[in-house]
């Protein structure tokens, strides 16, 4: 195991210890040692090609920190009143009540994220206005459909340049609701700055036919996950004088605002899911209004190209201010870049464009460098990003010592045996995600386990050879919370799935709380996405990963010391 060693806290780390440096040292207070310590170098566990993660300088977490440091709740982020109500309650909806001494939700007082905190102060924070641009009512006119009107009014953007940020964090800490309340918050502050300026331009504003901001996700899986997030917080009721308005110092033009119709029961948000069974005029038609949010694959975008019976169907996007990568590390690489970079040459007036991922792959680091000028780009990692939550055990099982002697099956049944006996998750059926490299072989490894009499209906397999509603189907209980034995159709004690990577990435899976790496992926980053479905905010959970012949001697071993001293990955 090869793990790179620098700076030893409190002493004089290795590099410095020339003798100008040593006396540097020597001389410095107690305070600029600690700062001096934290700012350089920590372990890395680096080992071979398999490592492919990189760029994460201490320097730029260290930001992050100190941004999140005095936060405590969400009351202190720039947060829209009712978007942050609604973010709260749909965050409290989901909420795992195990592991909690609270007796009820309601109960609950929850508290953001380093990764919320530093991504919604970052990014909606109020740009310096450029002095140069014409930012005049007098930019404001009227058309049939709104469209020209919402040109008109997005000219004034043209001067400003566009806010890249690249959020980066470990996994499961809760980074959808990091750019979601950004997200939300800048499209409500727009419309109350709209109808501040004029109470009618924004009615009219809302014909528009225009899309205002847009999530991209490399799955159709994750394309539901979100939409379901947004709609569940969407439809969240609240009474705005009891709930929002009461006991706040807003001023009158926010409260009327806030107290009209679109705003007073519910975010009052169009959204639109474009999944891959719904074809173009159906996205069209939505368009029919102003819509304010699609989320979709960059699939669904450019095959708008392909249209040839619509006029310049891209012209939905003309207006569009805000857009998300999700899983920036997958949509920025492989097959999807060229998706999603002819997508980013066609947003002219988008203004904030925000990557979110959980891993930065050293060639995804690169591109981004390359694409975005240093000046538009700006980095939010958190302190533990490519670092395996702490609250999740790493085992290895070698499949070559007794009793496996050799046979991964033997060992793959074996463990299964072993979760479903080990006492833990008392009454409540068991759930196990167990990951594979390649689809052809998950049938195999399904058959040869019924040979070791698990029942059918306990073992199911999934690819991307399945269709989009089966996945969802076969997934439904994994991402709920887990049910009573007696609660469930098949009375299960344990449930498998088995897959690849298609399930590797964003999913959230509720309380899940073993996984088994029946494959070694292809790098370190696909090891992060697949052991990060389980131990998601704060939880506990369990990863097993076999070693056989082409692994066992490898680095692999180093894995659980690396989890337990919460060295990040290279
Ligand atoms: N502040 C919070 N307090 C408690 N739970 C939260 C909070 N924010 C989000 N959550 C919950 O944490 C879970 C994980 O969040 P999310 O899916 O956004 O993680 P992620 O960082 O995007 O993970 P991945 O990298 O795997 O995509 C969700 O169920 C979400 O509802």
């Amino acid at each position: 195991m090869a793990i790179r060693s620098f700076a030893q806290p409190r002493r004089a780390p290795k590099k410095r210890q020339t003798r100008r440096h040593q006396r540097d040292w020597e001389n410095m207070t107690r305070d600029q040692r600690v700062d001096f310590v934290r700012e350089a170098p920590e372990k890395e566990f680096n080992f071979g090609k398999f490592m492919n993660l990189g760029g994460v300088t201490d320097k730029t977490s260290l930001r992050t920190e100190q941004l999140t440091n005095a936060i405590r709740s969400f009351d202190e982020l720039r947060i829209f009143p009712t978007v942050r109500y609604a973010m709260k309650e749909e965050i409290r909806h989901g909420y795992l009540m195990r592991n909690t001494y609270v007796k009820s939700k309601e109960e609950l007082t929850l508290t953001p994220t380093s990764v919320q905190i530093a991504a919604i102060k970052r990014i909606t924070q109020p740009r310096v206005k450029n002095v140069n641009s014409k930012d005049t009512d007098s930019s404001y006119s009227i058309g049939n459909n709104g469209e020209k009107i919402y040109n008109d009014f997005m000219k004034q953007n043209q001067m400003r340049k566009l806010n890249t940020y690249l959020l980066a964090a470990e996994t499961g800490s809760g980074k959808t609701w990091a750019y979601l309340a950004s997200l939300l918050t800048k499209l409500k502050e727009r419309d109350l700055e709209t109808y501040q300026i004029s109470p009618e331009k924004y009615h009219q504003l809302k014909k528009a036919q225009i899309v205002r901001a847009m999530i991209l996700v490399p799955t159709y899986e994750l394309v539901d996950q979100i939409y379901q997030t947004l709609q569940r917080a969407n439809s969240i009721q609240y009474d705005i004088e009891q709930d929002i308005i009461k006991d706040q110092k807003y001023d009158t033009a926010s409260k009327d605002f806030m107290r009209l119709p679109d705003n007073n029961t519910n975010l009052g948000l169009r959204i639109f899911k474009w999944d891959k069974n719904v074809p173009p005029n159906k996205f069209f038609d939505a368009c029919n209004q102003r819509l304010d949010i699609v989320i979709t694959t960059p699939g669904k975008i450019t095959s708008l190209s392909k249209l040839t019976n619509y006029a310049r169907p891209f012209r939905y996007f003309n207006g569009l201010e805000f857009c998300v990568f999700d899983e920036a590390d997958t949509l920025l690489d492989g097959s999807f870049v060229e998706d999603t970079t002819s997508i980013l040459k066609s947003l002219r007036q988008c203004r904030d464009l925000v990557l979110c991922t959980a891993t930065v792959p050293k060639d995804v680091g690169k591109f981004i460098k390359q694409t975005f000028p240093q000046n538009s780009l700006i980095r939010v990692y958190t302190k533990d990003v490519h670092k395996i939550p702490r609250k999740i055990e790493v085992k290895l099982i070698d499949c070559f010592e007794k009793p496996y002697n050799g046979s991964k099956m033997k060992a793959l049944a074996q463990c299964i045996y072993a979760i479903h006996n080990d006492g833990t998750e008392k009454g409540y059926t068991k759930r196990i995600i167990v990951f594979a490299n390649a689809k052809l072989e998950l049938e195999s490894i399904r058959n040869r386990l019924l040979d070791y009499d698990f029942r059918e209906e306990d073992i199911v397999q999934l690819s991307s050879n399945d269709g989009i509603q089966d996945r969802l189907e076969l997934i439904r209980p994994f991402l709920e919370p887990p049910t009573k034995i007696e609660d469930d159709l098949d009375k299960s004690q344990i449930k498998v799935i088995l897959t690849t990577d298609i399930m590797a990435r964003g999913l959230d899976f509720k309380g899940v709380k073993n996984v088994i790496i029946y494959d070694i992926p292809r790098n370190s980053s696909d090891l992060m996405h697949r052991i990060g479905r389980t131990g998601r905010m704060k939880q506990g959970g369990r990863v097993f990963i076999l070693l056989d012949k082409s692994n066992r001697k490898s680095w692999m071993k180093g894995l659980p010391k690396v989890v337990k001293e919460s060295i990040r990955m290279g």
